[in-house]
């Protein structure tokens, strides 16, 4: 694990103060000189044969899967698979290469994740004005990150095919009457009736055309000159136009602006695809095993096989279990993928679960994300980066600053503002006194002005959160809220910039970050 960019001249490796004295720095050195050997590879993940010799895109079938609906027709849901499986793949292995090249360079400092979505995505909310206001929230939010940190942002949004959820429990109460919990509208719907709640093998169909427009807009979006930079100015979100952020903003997008006008007449070609064209990829959590079986396809130019329902799948906190069903899949597929640690993760676990995922140790396979609050992840997360470093594994370090900060209040699952960003705080400060590297963070967020977490700079308070509650499950940033904590990570990296730069500086290093 090592502090900044490959290209700035690589020290040693720090511990974490808490284990000083448990691993010899040497042992650590060597592991970390070997990773960061392994990171200028820059290879995609290709497991050996003896990693995939038990595994197949069924092979999940023989371990118990947990969070799975019942579904009372089990025909009908056989048919709603082989459905999918005949249309074609909602991403390509290619693209699933290049996440994974842009994830490693997360891994050493090069670049820095923001991936981002609604809790789950609804068929009710469905329409152009909602993707689009999202996608322009999250440019919004890179430009803000890419601007203080100064390395490029990976733009990942927790959408297209960001359907199904896990629950804690399996049934919901309400007014003496007790039914199936809603989970996604994947599997069933958000409405307390005993029909909406039964589980009904149309809804995977649905999602999967749902995800494919969604995926053909951002497409659309990303390449077709609505993401150029000489729009930077243009992404404001109207209702944010007079936000403390939105202003924040409009005055940081003048900036950009001078600074592309200043290019332009050193002879910068706007008309570059750098200049003219993003990439933006989609993820979800792999929950729902039958929709993600149906959509697993074998690439043609590795032989290896993809889970083509997105770019990248991620494990949920509640199915990660090393012997069951999720892990097995998860192991054997090429997407670059992601797993949900909380306070319960123990770091022997951890460091087990890393190797069964990314057996070859390679860059941009694997992102940890970490979500357990503010005072737990300063006790536990140092543990578990020392215990990952003195493995010499290579991961992302992401973090989600929303799952370990849900309560209730006055009847609404809620998020304060300022726990969510006292984690993120949190988080930057772990990394800085472990010498690792911070390389993303993860949010429930949403373009659009609702009232569902307290506080920031929106101001939302207790009593405003009956006034635009609309998340069918968890709460969600809105749009400023985002923003402000766009603004607040931006603020994090330019300091770790800073502070590398002083270190390499007062060794008499070459300084070239990136
Ligand atoms: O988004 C995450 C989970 O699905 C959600 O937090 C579960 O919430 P529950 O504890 O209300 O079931
Ligand atoms: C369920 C989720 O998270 P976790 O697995 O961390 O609870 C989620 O991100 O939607």
């Amino acid at each position: 694990m090592q502090c900044g960019s490959l290209k700035a001249s690589l020290g040693t490796s720090l511990p974490c103060k808490a284990s000083r004295a448990r691993v010899s720095t040497r042992s650590r050195v060597t592991r970390v000189t070997q990773a960061v050997a392994d990171l200028q590879k820059a290879v995609p993940f290709l497991p050996t044969a003896d990693h995939l010799a038990k595994w197949s895109n069924t092979s999940w079938r023989n371990f118990t899967a947990l969070q799975q609906p019942e579904y009372p027709d089990q025909e009908e849901l056989e048919k709603a698979c082989a459905e999918i499986a005949s249309y074609p793949p909602l991403v390509f292995a290619g693209e699933c290469r290049t996440l994974q090249e842009r994830l490693a360079q997360a891994a050493t400092g090069e670049a820095f994740i923001l991936q981002g979505g609604d809790c789950a995505e609804a068929f009710s909310q469905f329409n152009a004005n909602r993707i689009r206001d999202l996608f322009r929230l999250i440019l919004q939010m890179s430009v803000v990150m890419m601007f203080g940190g100064g390395v490029p942002i990976v733009k990942l949004g927790r959408l297209a095919g960001q359907f199904a959820k896990p629950r804690s429990a399996n049934m919901e109460e309400k007014d003496g009457v007790s039914l199936p919990s809603y989970r996604g509208d994947i599997i069933n719907g958000p409405e307390f009736t005993a029909e909406a709640r039964t589980p009904a093998p149309w809804r995977l169909v649905k999602a999967y055309n749902q995800s494919a427009a969604t995926l053909n807009l951002l497409r659309g979006f990303s390449t077709g000159g609505y993401a150029g930079l000489d729009r930077v100015t243009k992404w404001n979100l109207d209702f944010m136009a007079n936000s403390e952020e939105g202003k924040a903003y409009t005055d940081l997008a003048r900036r950009v602006d001078e600074a592309i006008a200043f290019m332009q007449a050193c002879g910068l070609d706007m008309n570059s695809s750098v200049m003219k064209e993003t990439e933006f990829y989609v993820s979800h959590e792999c929950l729902l095993m039958g929709y993600e079986e149906a959509l697993t396809r074998e690439d043609s130019t590795s032989g290896l096989w993809y889970g083509c329902s997105g770019h990248m799948l991620w494990c949920g906190e509640r199915t990660r279990q090393l012997d069951n069903a999720h892990v097995e899949y998860l192991r054997g597929i090429g997407n670059p993928i992601g797993v949900k640690v909380s306070d319960k993760m123990d770091p022997g676990q951890l460091v087990a679960l890393i190797a069964t995922l990314n057996p070859e140790n390679t860059p941009g396979r694997l992102a940890v994300i970490v979500r357990m609050g503010a005072t737990k992840l300063r006790e536990k997360l140092p543990v578990l980066i020392e215990a990952v470093a003195a493995a010499g594994q290579v991961v992302a370090w992401v973090c989600d600053p929303v799952h370990g900060n849900t309560e209730e209040v006055k009847g609404y699952k809620t998020r304060r503002f300022e726990n969510v960003k006292a984690e993120v705080e949190a988080f930057f400060d772990v990394h800085e006194q472990c010498n690792s590297v911070p390389g993303g963070i993860h949010l429930e967020m949403t373009g659009d002005n609702v009232t569902e977490c307290i506080g920031g700079g929106a101001c939302v308070s207790e009593l405003d959160l009956s006034s635009r509650y609309h998340t069918h499950c968890d709460p969600r940033l809105n749009a400023e809220q985002a923003l402000e904590m766009a603004f607040y990570v931006a603020s994090r990296l330019r300091q770790r910039r800073d502070r590398i730069q002083k270190e390499l500086e007062s060794k008499g290093k070459v300084v070239m970050l990136y």
